[in-house]
């Protein structure tokens, strides 16, 4: 029997010896590679931490202590040794367990995360609280390499760095983000994982310059000054110590033993600590040591060959986006590209390949990347930057302070908008057609299918200025197969028919077309293209005509396309109008398709509200 099957809780782990705990990582990354193998997830960050989470567990006590996962996406040992390893075949399954922290779904899950960053700040809050409330407990931040590249992470290291309590910073340095990390950070951090020599000379300078005897209050505080700037002349100190953080490392982040003894020597101290551990990505899977950015977020794959298992064969709007561009770039010098650490994923790693001069990952800097992208159209480039819906909701400010504001050419490619799926609510594209659409001077455009998609960035390339956006899915979607040139606010009406107007956007207008075409239905169907402008004059028309609508899209029912036609709709004589949209509420986790059934958004469900209303 293997040591895993009688471990189910942190209490378990500490029961284990030394020896135990290496014989029960390897069971875990056997367990975690099987399952993943089943469900897809994210697997190379969590072979990575599997030592460190033992020792996290073997030194500390959560619930009572609160462990705050950066992201999110490498909390799966940590579920698995928290009481949920029976559970662990639903991982990211509609009605299982989700692949990031969920306070709902454990005690053991101290706070939601999915979002990269926040971690310093909500360890800080959690350790405040802590001292007004008279209570004791540890409170650690696990915050990654690639995390320690957003904004927030500073703002939250600012703030602790003055802070006089117990505050725990781990630092899982992989030397990676989703793909390679970037920018000085990343080389700061690599220069001291590669010269551990000149922090252990530092180190023995602190114990030396420690030496120094102190005699007298007045006298000590001058020695203290003395014994600083000493260390500082001759070893400038790690970036963190500059910050006010202690610093221990760097620390092999396999070394269990090692990881325990620092975890227990630092525990007690009433200031903010950072421990620095080395880790490798992937760890212990030969397929995902070697391309630990294919293996970061998997869909199932093969464990022998590492081939991802998945029957999509048509291309993606992200691949579509990242071949336009190259195209399009070699027509105009002025095309750029930006991206906030999701080279891959957002298909920009051609552009990266084709145009390394006009390419840039910012890291996880959304922000950031909004106002460098307005700064370079200021300056007379044409900036495209490719940001998920859900990341970019982090740049609304930039987005009308420093582009829309002066109206400023930048084309913001939004992906992954509408239902994601299985990543779940941190990271479903629901709200994008809500906060930009109030954003004046933006253009915002929907395309139906991925040819439409090519000639929308065409379009966003050569023939408009000023901000514009484009929201597509993930994934693919079956092709329309009629396109209308792309003209400025005008919507492309695929049908036109007496007993339903429908208006609908995205891949949903698809779905549409094929029920109507299917059952032979007298219905118009318009596809909406543009959000913003909105062509009030023929949506107008259409109303006027019709004795129902129906409007269908796959972003929040509040702000949305639905909102606006009904708000048009009020102006003529209104007739009998039905909104699908995704509800105000969070949506959880699951294929598209359950979700989209959950919601009434699936074909099935369409088709029945249609027939519905024509009959109603
Ligand atoms: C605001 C935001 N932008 C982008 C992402 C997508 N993302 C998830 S994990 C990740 C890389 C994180 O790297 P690191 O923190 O070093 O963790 P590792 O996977 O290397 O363990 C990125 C870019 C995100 N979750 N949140
Ligand atoms: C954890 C995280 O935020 C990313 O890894 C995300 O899961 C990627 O999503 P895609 O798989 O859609 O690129
Ligand atoms: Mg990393």
């Amino acid at each position: 029997m293997g040591i895993l099957e009688k471990v189910n809780y942190p209490e378990d782990v500490k029961r284990l010896s030394i020896s135990e705990l290496y014989e029960l990582a390897e069971e875990i990354r056997e367990f975690l590679l099987y399952n993943i193998a089943n469900t897809g997830g994210h697997l190379a960050a969590n072979l990575g931490v599997v030592e460190l989470t033992l020792a996290l567990l073997k030194v500390f006590d959560p619930p009572k202590d609160k462990i705050v996962w950066d992201v999110g996406h490498q909390c799966y040992v940590y579920k698995i040794l928290t009481g949920r390893k029976q559970k662990f075949n639903t991982l990211r399954k509609f009605s299982g367990l989700s692949g990031f922290p969920k306070s709902k779904e454990s005690i053991y899950d101290s706070f939601d995360t999915g979002h990269s960053s926040t971690s310093i700040s909500v360890a800080l809050g959690f350790a405040v609280a802590r001292d007004l409330k008279n209570e004791d407990y540890d409170v650690i931040a696990v915050i990654g390499d690639g995390a320690l590249t957003g904004g927030l992470a500073y703002e939250g290291l600012n703030n602790a760095g003055r802070y006089n309590g117990k505050l725990l910073v781990i630092l899982n340095d992989n030397d990676m983000s989703i793909s390679k990390n970037v920018g000085a950070i990343a080389k700061y951090l690599s220069k001291v994982r590669t010269k551990p020599r000149y922090f252990k000379l530092k180190k023995a300078a602190d114990s030396l310059v420690e030496g120094i005897p102190v005699v007298g209050k007045n006298l000590s505080k001058f020695v203290r000054k003395v014994k600083g700037s000493l260390k500082y002349f001759f070893f400038p100190g790690t970036l963190f110590e500059a910050l006010g953080f202690e610093y221990y490392g760097p620390i092999d982040g396999h070394d269990i033993e090692r990881l325990c003894e620092v975890f227990k020597s630092v525990k007690d101290f009433e200031r903010p600590v950072l421990v620095h551990v080395v880790t490798q990505k992937g760890k212990g899977y030969e397929h995902a040591e070697r391309f630990p950015e294919k293996f970061h977020g998997v869909p199932p794959f093969d464990i022998e060959t590492g081939n991802h298992l998945s029957d999509n064969t048509s291309k993606t709007f992200s691949e579509v986006l990242g071949d336009k561009l190259c195209e399009l770039a070699k027509r105009n010098p002025k095309i750029l590209a930006i991206t906030a650490a999701m080279p891959d994923g957002t298909g920009l790693s051609k552009f990266a390949k084709m145009y390394p001069q006009r390419f840039f990952d910012v890291g996880i800097a959304e922000e950031h990347a909004v106002t460098f992208a307005g700064a370079l159209a200021k300056e007379g480039f044409k900036p495209f930057v490719a940001i998920y819906s859900t990341f970019l909701q982090r740049a609304f400010d930039q987005i009308i302070h420093d582009v829309c504001l002066q109206n400023l050419n930048v084309v913001f490619c939004v992906d992954r908008a509408g239902l994601v799926g299985e990543d779940g609510e941190t990271h479903h594209g629901s709200f994008d057609i809500s906060y930009l659409s109030l954003i004046p001077n933006l253009t915002l455009m929907v395309p139906k299918d991925t040819k439409e998609f090519e000639m929308m960035l065409e379009f966003a390339a050569f023939y408009q200025d000023g901000p514009i956006a484009i929201r597509y899915p993930r994934g693919s979607c079956k092709q329309v197969g009629f396109y209308d040139e792309i003209k400025l606010s005008e919507p492309e009406i695929l049908k036109e028919g007496k007993n339903l107007a429908i208006f609908s956007i995205g891949r949903h207008v698809s779905m549409l077309y094929d029920i109507i075409s299917k059952n032979k239905l007298d219905v118009t169907l318009v596809n909406v293209r543009f959000i913003k402008p909105l062509n009030t004059e023929i949506i107008k028309r259409i109303v006027r005509i019709h004795e129902k609508v129906l409007i269908v899209e796959d972003n929040s029912v509040i702000g949305g396309l639905g909102e606006k036609i009904k708000s048009i709709a009020a102006e003529e004589r209104l007739p009998k109008i039905k909104h699908i949209a995704i509800p105000d509420k969070f949506i959880p986790h699951g294929s598209i398709s359950q979700l989209y059934s959950m919601l009434g958004m699936d074909k099935g469900s369409l088709t029945k509200v249609i027939m519905e209303l024509i009959e109603s």
